[in-house]
Parts: C-alpha cells; structure tokens; sequence
C-alpha cells in the first residue's frame, strides 16, 4: 500500500516571488535578464554586484515602482499593484534620505501618515514610536540640517516604518556614510528587523555588510544585469560587531569576494544587448 506522505511542518509563506521578470529600459539597455527568486517572510535578502548590475532595477520593480517587459512579481502571492488586497505594506529607503529641509524631524517622519489621512492624534503617537525605535525621540523638533549624516538615515528609516511595513525594500541605505556609523545603523537595522519581524531586501556594494546582515546574498553581474550565485550567511542571530572579526566572518568574505571577481569578469566578456 502507498505510504501517506509525511505531515508537510507549516511552510514560511514567500513574501517576495520574482518569476522570469526582466527590464530593458526604452532606450534598448538591458538593466537585468530573466530573474527568479523567491524570499521567504522573515528573510533578509542582500542584493550585492558591480555598478550597473540591475541592482536598484530590481529592487524598483519589487515596489512596483517599475514596470518588468517581462514576467511577474508577486507579494504575498498577488501581483505587486495589489499588494493592498494582502493587508500587508511595504516601505523603501533611498540612499538619500531626501527629508523636507524646512520641516522639523518630527514632521518630516510623519509626511507618510499626513498624506495617507491617518488622524493626527494616531500619527504623532504613530511618529513618538518610530522615532523611539532608531533612537531619535530627543531630536523630534530638529531641523534637519542640525542632524548628522548618520541621524538623517535614521529619519528616513523612521518615515518608512511609520507605514507599519512588514517589508522593507533598501537601496544603499547606508552608503553614503562613514564607516563607524555605517556599521552602527547596520546593528540597529538588525535589531528592528528581528523586533518587528520584518522581511528585508537590502542592496549594497559592501561584502562587510552583506555577510554581517544577510540571511542570504544575491551575487548579480552586469552587462547585462543577471543573478549569478546565491550565498547562504549561516551565522545564527543576534550577531554582535564581534561577529566580524571571526574566521567565519572571512571565510564568508572571501567567498563573495571571488564571487564578485568571477561577476565582474564575466559581465566584461558578455556584451550588452
Ligand atoms: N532609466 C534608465 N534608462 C536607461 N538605462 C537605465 C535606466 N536606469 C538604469 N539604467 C541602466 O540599467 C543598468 C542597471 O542599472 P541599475 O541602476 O539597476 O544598476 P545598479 O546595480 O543598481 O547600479 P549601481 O550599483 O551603480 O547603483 C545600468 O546599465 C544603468 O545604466
């Protein structure tokens, strides 16, 4: 007699579904051939890659803030433009933290919340917990230009968790800040992913941050844009700084580091189309 089939443990539902979805910008450049990727809820995906891989394409076309020529994304099993039918939200953080230089942080963090209609007294009270969340409760009547490059990050991250996303979509949030404070903002990005659950497609240009952050890292060539490789991190969280300074830390770097060799060389022997 066939034997029933085991009981199935309860799968982690995908948040993210990419199915054979590609982009070639009107003016013929191939920003990222066929891509297919599944990100599970809960995980923190890194997209790492020579400049001009497809990177930011990707993650643009995850938001549903570009189009695919082809293909389909998915968010929680529904095409991106109907996310709101999941119940679910999504926020993205630019490298730049692009915050209104005239409006205090408070303001500045609560613009999502005014523009969506959310009552005021929910909205400031929505404001006091983000900004609690990335350490900014004291500077909620600062100016901007009165903040370091470091605390305007932190804004930004306070605006996008304002929406209460369960995905949040970074693109080089970090980049353009000095090291010290990058590695800071990395530590508390991983404290809140965990805190709030958050499912986190993160895009750098740094191995460091990729390995210290990422459940799993996505290695995209350019010329054209492509995956090539996928690294697993596993390394159990909470991982501490300390972390970066095992072997394990980098046997993981230099492993992306040839990954990222083999990439660019490839991407420089296969011409655009
Ligand atoms: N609007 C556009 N029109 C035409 N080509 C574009 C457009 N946006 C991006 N590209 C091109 O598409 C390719 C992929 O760009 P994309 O910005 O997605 O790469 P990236 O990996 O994020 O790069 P970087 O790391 O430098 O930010 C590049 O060749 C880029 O020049």
């Amino acid at each position: 007699m066939k034997r029933e089939s085991p009981v199935v443990l309860a799968e982690v539902p995908a948040a993210i579904e990419v199915l054979s979805a590609h982009k070639t910008y009107p003016n013929g450049t191939v920003a990222l051939k066929p891509v297919d990727l599944k990100i599970a809820e809960g995980e923190f995906v890194t997209l790492l890659g020579p400049s001009g891989c497809g990177k930011s394409t990707l993650l643009k076309m995850v938001a549903g803030l570009l189009a695919p020529t082809d293909g389909r994304l998915l968010l929680w099993r529904k095409p991106v433009d109907r996310l709101d039918e999941t119940g679910k939200r999504l926020a993205f953080v630019f490298q730049s933290p692009t915050l209104m230089p005239w409006a205090s942080v408070q303001a500045n963090v609560r613009l999502p919340l005014d523009l969506a209609g959310v009552p005021r007294a929910e909205a400031d009270a929505r404001v006091a917990e983000a900004l609690v969340l990335v350490g900014l409760a004291r500077f909620a009547k600062a100016l901007p230009r009165n903040l370091s490059g470091g605390m305007q990050m932190r804004a930004s991250i306070a605006r996008s968790l304002v929406v209460q996303p369960q995905l949040l979509l970074m693109d080089e949030p970090f980049g353009a800040l000095d090291e010290i404070t990058r590695h800071k903002l990395d530590s508390e990005l991983l404290q809140l992913w965990r805190q709030k659950k958050l499912t986190v497609v993160f895009v750098t240009h740094s191995i460091h941050e990729a390995v210290y952050l990422s459940n799993r890292v996505i290695m995209m060539a350019a010329r054209p844009g492509r995956v090539v490789e996928e690294v697993r991190i596993d390394e159990p969280y909470p991982r501490s700084p300390d972390f970066m300074v095992t072997p394990r830390f980098a046997a993981y770097a230099r492993q992306l580091q040839d990954s990222l060799l083999r990439a660019s060389q490839d991407g420089d022997e296969e011409p655009a189309r």
